[in-house]
């Protein structure tokens, strides 16, 4: 072999066996590197198996109401008088004038500082006069929509929206005129009122809308595939919380769509209005689908403990509000 060029000092044996242990050395760095590379990979993955299980979770059929007789909730013709009177008065008030002032006056202020716990609590007093399918006070309808989707193993982000859905109703302690501006089933104004909203187009014929040679007609104001965005639902919980949850905290656009649309029933059950949508609304159709029996089949759950189940919802609060306390 041709001798190579090495300092006189160095030893063959030496040169041999330093250049083995280099050639181990770097076998070692380049194994080391390929389970570094592995194990990044399988976290990539596994991270992607999750996302993947959660948002399938999302959109799986519920659990929860498999037993439940479905004809028992929502039926309005054998409501109350409560019932019955309040959409008698929602549906002859909410009109588009009154929607612009609403809106208005929502961006014009803060009407408080508080956490979501204590708003939670602050609501606790209030009964919707709306609603023929439960008389328990909103913290526990609350609670009892999130334990559903919980026991039901959906995302923690959807938990929380079922534990915050109805927040909004706190607009009643503030500026609200009545609960005909803060609760009830939702509708667009600015078009036609659709007969499958609840207790039909009849019932709007005391709104100074009902007749009117632009909003009475099928799309009035506004033009096909608009998308909901550009649609002004009628004033209420929904819109309110939804804004809010849209600037204060970090939950997805399917949580917003939940919150947004949950009151939406002549959209996303009875299959009206569908004309507005755009490809976006169309997605979120889905999302607003998959929440509704945990907001209305909860209802006849049994009444949950609120002391017990705080500490859960205390962290799941903080982990998509991270301002705590929020501008009301
Ligand atoms: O989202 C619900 C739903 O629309 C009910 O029908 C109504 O009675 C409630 O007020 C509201 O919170
Ligand atoms: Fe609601």
């Amino acid at each position: 072999m041709a001798p190579v060029a090495v300092s006189p000092q160095a030893s063959p044996v030496f040169k041999k066996r330093d250049g083995q242990a280099l050639e181990e050395l770097s076998d070692a760095i380049d194994e080391i590197n390929v389970l570094k590379d592995t194990k990044k990979r399988e976290a990539e993955k596994k991270a992607a198996e999750k996302k993947e299980a959660e948002e399938k979770g999302l959109y799986e059929e519920s659990e929860f109401d498999k037993e439940k007789d479905k004809t028992n909730f929502r039926q309005y013709e054998d409501a109350s008088d409560r019932v019955k009177n309040f959409y008698q008065e929602q549906h002859t008030k909410q009109t588009v004038a009154y929607n612009l002032k609403a809106r208005q006056d929502f961006h014009s202020k803060t009407r408080a500082e508080m956490t979501v716990w204590e708003a939670m609590e602050k609501l606790n007093t209030l009964i919707d006069e709306s609603d023929p399918d439960t008389s328990l006070s909103q913290i526990e309808h609350l609670l009892q929509s999130a334990e559903a989707i919980r026991r039901d193993g959906k995302p923690r982000w959807m938990q929380l929206t079922g534990l915050i859905h109805d927040l909004g109703k706190l607009l009643f302690f503030f500026d609200a005129e009545g609960q005909w501006d803060v609760v009830g089933d939702t509708f667009p104004v600015g078009c036609a009122f659709d007969d499958k909203i609840v207790y039909g187009r009849d019932s709007f014929r005391e709104n100074e809308d009902f007749g009117h040679k632009i909003y009475d007609t099928k799309f009035g104001i506004y033009t096909p595939g608009c998308g909901l965005d550009n649609v002004m639902l009628s004033w209420g919980h929904d819109e309110y919380l939804y804004h809010l949850a849209k600037e204060q905290s970090t939950l997805p656009d399917e949580a917003l769509a939940m919150i947004r649309y949950h009151s939406f029933y002549p959209w996303h059950s009875a299959g009206a209005y569908h004309e507005l949508m755009n490809d976006h609304d169309r997605d979120m159709l889905r999302a607003v689908k998959a929440f509704n029996p945990y907001d209305l089949y909860s209802k006849s759950d049994g009444i949950p403990s609120v002391d017990e189940l705080k500490p859960y919802y205390m962290e799941l609060i903080n982990e998509y509000f991270p301002t705590k306390v929020l501008k009301w």
